[in-house]
């Protein structure tokens, strides 16, 4: 089973190293190659997504990404940003079912910004529509008015829009996933306003005719950001667009405690997958080894459940997480008070101790104040 690994930049190729130290104690036959992505590949190959880096992928049963970006990048062309090759794997690969599952931790239920009892037990999925949208819809660019407020003038424009069958299959994904869970599914849209989320809300009522054992709700994006943070718990699979589901995903971390706890697998129609945290590059902590690596732990954890057919391995994988945060360990993001403040080695070491038996953190004595 060949796994593509690409770090990519700023906390990137932190928390890639350990999840990769996670993969290698687990006794299975995995072949690991790694290439630069983002602003790594730019600096050697004057590209974000090299075609070696994008044949390797095309080629990998599985990718691991870390994350791409960097403000020092941000005056480049568009093509040539560190962004583009994430955004360029999606579009390459088809990676239009994304997964974002939203789980508050027993152990870090104090951690998030909510009140306990509102995350305490929380479950829920996000599931984004991730090759659509207004981040690829055509045409997009800057330009003088001809009409408009402002005749004359410089402006910039992006276009929203869905297609019938990207639709039906982000429908049919959430709608079987649901069936897994809570059967229920909240569909999130801007119909009230948008052409492209009306169009969407009528597919989506379309696909549900042949799941008539699912629960489907429809929420439009404002209210359902208020309801994450008022109710989290009364979802359970929360379809949405491309972009609704970036930021919606993004308020749903808060929930875990960090966005350092929120994992995602990217799927095609064939089940490859990318499988990477839902944050960036996070340049203001990058280099200092504080990170939370934990998110892409579960997301190799995903891999291995998705694209990779080892569900064991997965499960060992999560055990192994929820046994290093019984045990105290934590990264700045996800510390409080009575815990124990480790960087990013040595929450990867505590899983891997974890996972080889050795009773991970069952050993902590000190506890560091800060
Ligand atoms: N898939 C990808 O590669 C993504 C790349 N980006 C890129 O990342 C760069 C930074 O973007 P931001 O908006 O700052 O988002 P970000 O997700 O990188 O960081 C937001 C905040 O969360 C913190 N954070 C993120 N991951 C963390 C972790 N594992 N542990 C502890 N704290 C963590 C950061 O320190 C920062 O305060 C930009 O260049 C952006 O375009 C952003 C999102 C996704
Ligand atoms: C950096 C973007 C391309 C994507 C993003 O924010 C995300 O996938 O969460
Ligand atoms: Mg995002």
């Amino acid at each position: 089973m060949k796994i593509a690994v690409l770090p990519g930049d700023g906390i990137g190729t932190e928390i890639v190293a350990e999840a990769v130290k996670v993969l290698q104690v687990l006794d299975l036959p995995l072949e690991m190659e790694q290439a630069p992505v983002g602003g790594a590949a730019y600096e050697l190959h004057g590209h974000p997504l090299p075609e070696g880096t994008l044949n390797l992928a095309k080629s990998a049963d599985a990718i691991l990404f870390g994350a791409v970006g960097d403000w020092k990048y941000d005056k480049l062309d568009r093509p040539l940003r560190p962004e583009q090759a994430i955004l360029g794997l999606r579009k390459h690969l088809g990676l239009f079912a994304n997964f974002r599952p939203a789980i508050c931790y027993e152990q870090l239920v104090g951690a998030s910004s909510l009140k306990p009892e509102l995350v305490a037990g929380l479950d829920i999925l996000i599931i984004r529509e991730l090759t659509g949208d207004i981040y690829f819809g055509q045409p997009r660019g800057r330009r003088t008015a001809v009409d408009g407020l402002f005749p004359g003038a410089d402006e910039a424009f992006d276009t929203m829009r869905y297609s019938r069958p990207e639709i039906e299959r982000i429908a049919h994904v959430a709608f079987q996933a649901a069936r897994q869970r809570g059967r229920k599914v909240t569909s999130v849209d801007k119909a009230n306003v948008l052409e492209t989320f009306q169009f969407w809300k009528d597919v989506v009522i379309e696909v549900h005719a042949q799941y008539p054992d699912v629960e489907l709700q429809h929420m439009y994006v404002d209210n359902a950001a208020m309801q994450l943070v008022k109710s989290p718990k009364s979802f359970d699979v929360v379809v949405t667009g491309n972009m609704f589901g970036d930021i919606l995903s993004d308020e749903a971390s808060m929930l875990t405690g960090s966005i350092g706890m929120l994992p995602s697998a990217s799927l095609n129609d064939r089940k490859q997958g990318l499988y990477e945290p839902s944050h960036g590059s996070a340049p203001d902590i990058a280099g200092k080894g504080i990170a939370n690596p934990l998110a892409t732990i579960l997301s190799a954890a995903m891999m291995l459940r998705f694209s990779l057919q080892a569900p064991e391995a997965a499960d060992r994988i999560e055990s192994a997480v929820k046994s290093v945060l019984a045990a105290g360990y934590r990264t700045p993001d996800i510390w409080s008070e009575g815990t124990q403040k480790v960087g990013t080695r040595e929450m990867g070491d505590a899983v891997v101790a974890a996972l080889m038996g050795n009773g991970a953190g069952k050993t902590i004595t000190t506890i560091t104040k800060s």
